[in-house]
């Protein structure tokens, strides 16, 4: 099979994501992960751009084993210096140089001619032979190139000794059917291509970043460049993760290999996220929170049934600890049952539909359904129709000392009144129940979660209460949350009196 070399240049172009910056120890740390996910080659940074820069890309050539270590420069002398410096100690090292060959750039931004540009890039290669015979040529903005100029530039920078040439979509403006076209035109028309390799580098302006990679794969190109979850510079670049399991998961029809370690990418895409601070949207493919997590009942069934009815991709073989089954308003019988299970839960049928039935009812309402949820809704359907206490809350004032009185009825008619007062509304109502009750248990635990949105929010309470040194649950469900926070207190109480 075909070999695609992965180029990662999270460290160069992934750092130019707005507002990340990483230091020199993060920077070899990510490294260091890199060379365990097994890529070809490391872009370290920009030397020229810093002395942090350069002093990170000289530890990376020091202290990482593995991969060939790259050091980006423009076409300029000094800047290629400053490369050929920091990779001095590397094992493998490789000077990549680049300037731009569309219209626009040379015309706005470089102010020169194309024969100036051409000149330029044949010296900056000759240029960097001194320091290495490993070097990458890139021609920035070549999609918005004009394709013959691209064919002379490459063919002048291979004779100058560039042994890869990379195709840059650099304002990720191409198509996969125009890129196609491209990289099949470059590798007919270059007439001096013997063992260069053809590289792209793709951004995701239009969110086709892997599928340009993906495309020019196909069209022949045997090193792609990538990002650990594709950061970079404005929509980043094509992700690392995305084309390296895409060529994975169909291997049967890119008929190529990688040499990524699979097991590695959770971690590596983890901790990329962790440093540079550029949390992974949960919708995101491959690592995404929700890549392998289902909500819904017939998705749930066929999951729990055999994986692969709806997945392509298996998580472990990732890193990641599994699929997962997420209770929502969407979820069938299958899935609630076995949620049950693995929360230790046997009831027999007529219980079980009851449960069902409270749960879709509560799970209408609110948005992620917990464990915690399923204890209190669990406990309530099995209590139904038990509960002896019922509290009516009087008053609350809340100031430096709040006071709370309520009254609490059992068996139907019973009632007694009591008051408390304490710092807060809260703790006041719940001692004045456990003043008319004349109860002794501690609060462990007490949540309020808004489960609607708007003025008449529906708040709902959760409480976890110790009473010789059990722990019982108690849900509550009101827009008002005193209100809800009482009736909390009082479900768990019921339990613990049954
Ligand atoms: C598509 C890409 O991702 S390219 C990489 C982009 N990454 C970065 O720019 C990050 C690091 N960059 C930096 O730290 C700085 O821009 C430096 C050190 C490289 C240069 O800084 P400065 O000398 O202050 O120049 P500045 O960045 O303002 O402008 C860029 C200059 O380089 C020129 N230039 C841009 N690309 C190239 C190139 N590939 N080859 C030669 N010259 C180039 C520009 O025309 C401009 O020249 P001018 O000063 O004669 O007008
Ligand atoms: C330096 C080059 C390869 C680049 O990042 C781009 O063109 O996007
Ligand atoms: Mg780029």
């Amino acid at each position: 099979m075909r070999r695609i070399k992965i180029f990662d240049t999270t460290l160069r172009d992934g750092e130019q994501t707005p507002g990340v910056s990483l230091t020199v120890e993060e920077k070899v740390e990510i490294a260091k992960q890199l060379a365990r996910l097994n890529v070809d080659i490391i872009e370290a940074g920009f030397p020229i751009s810093s002395p942090g820069e350069f002093e990170a890309v000289s530890r990376i050539a020091r202290e990482v084993e593995g991969p060939t270590i790259a050091a980006l420069a423009r076409a300029v002398k000094k800047d290629i210096d400053r490369a050929g410096e920091a990779l001095k100690d590397a094992e493998k090292k490789r000077i990549h140089t680049f300037i731009a060959t569309s219209q626009i750039h040379m015309k706005y931004k470089l102010r020169k001619s194309p024969e100036e540009v051409r000149k330029l890039a044949v010296e900056a290669v000759e240029y960097a032979t001194k320091y290495t015979d490993d070097i990458e040529f890139s021609a920035e903005d070549a999609t918005r190139s004009d394709w013959d100029f691209l064919v002379e530039i490459y063919e002048a920078v291979i004779d100058a000794g560039a042994t890869t040439i990379n195709i840059p979509d650099t304002v990720g403006y191409t198509t996969p059917e125009e890129f196609y076209e491209l990289i099949r035109y470059l590798k007919k028309n270059i007439t001096n291509l013997n063992g260069v390799t053809i590289s792209v580098h793709c951004h995701d302006d239009l969110g086709l970043a892997v599928a340009n990679s993906l495309s020019a794969i196909r069209a022949g190109a045997n090193q792609v460049e990538v990002t650990v979850n594709g950061i970079g510079e404005r929509a980043g670049n094509a992700a690392l993760e995305e084309v390296v399991v895409a060529l994975d998961t169909r291997k049967d029809f890119y008929k190529v290999e990688t040499g990524i370690n699979l097991s590695e990418i959770a971690r590596t895409s983890r901790l990329v996220a962790h440093l540079t601070g550029i949390e992974v949207p949960p919708n995101k493919a491959v690592v995404g929170a929700n890549a392998f997590a289902h909500e819904s009942g017939i998705h749930q069934d066929g999951v729990l049934k055999e994986r692969t009815t709806y997945e392509i991709i298996d998580p472990k073989k990732l890193g990641f600890s599994g699929s997962k089954i997420v209770l929502g308003k969407h979820s069938g019988r299958h899935a609630f049952r076995k949620k049950l299970e693995e929360l230790g839960y046997k009831l027999n049928e007529e219980e079980f539909e009851r449960a069902f039935a409270k749960f879709k009812e509560v799970a209408d309402r609110k948005k992620g359904i917990t464990d915690l949820d399923i204890e209190a809704i669990i406990q309530e359907e099995l209590g139904k129709g038990r509960e002896k206490y019922h509290v009516e809350v009087l008053h609350v004032t809340s100031g430096k000392i709040s006071t709370a009185t309520v009254r609490v009825y059992w068996n139907g008619t019973e009632k007694i009144e009591a008051s408390w007062s304490k710092n807060g509304p809260i703790d006041a109502l719940f001692s004045a129940i456990n003043k008319a009750l004349n109860l002794d248990c501690r609060l462990k635990e007490y949540r309020v979660t808004s489960v609607t949105s708007g003025r008449d929010a529906l708040g709902e309470v959760l409480v976890r209460i110790e009473h010789n040194g059990e722990i019982y649950v108690g849900r509550g469900l009101s827009t008002d949350i005193i209100e809800a926070s009482a009736q909390a207190y009082l479900n768990a109480v019921n339990r613990i009196r049954r």
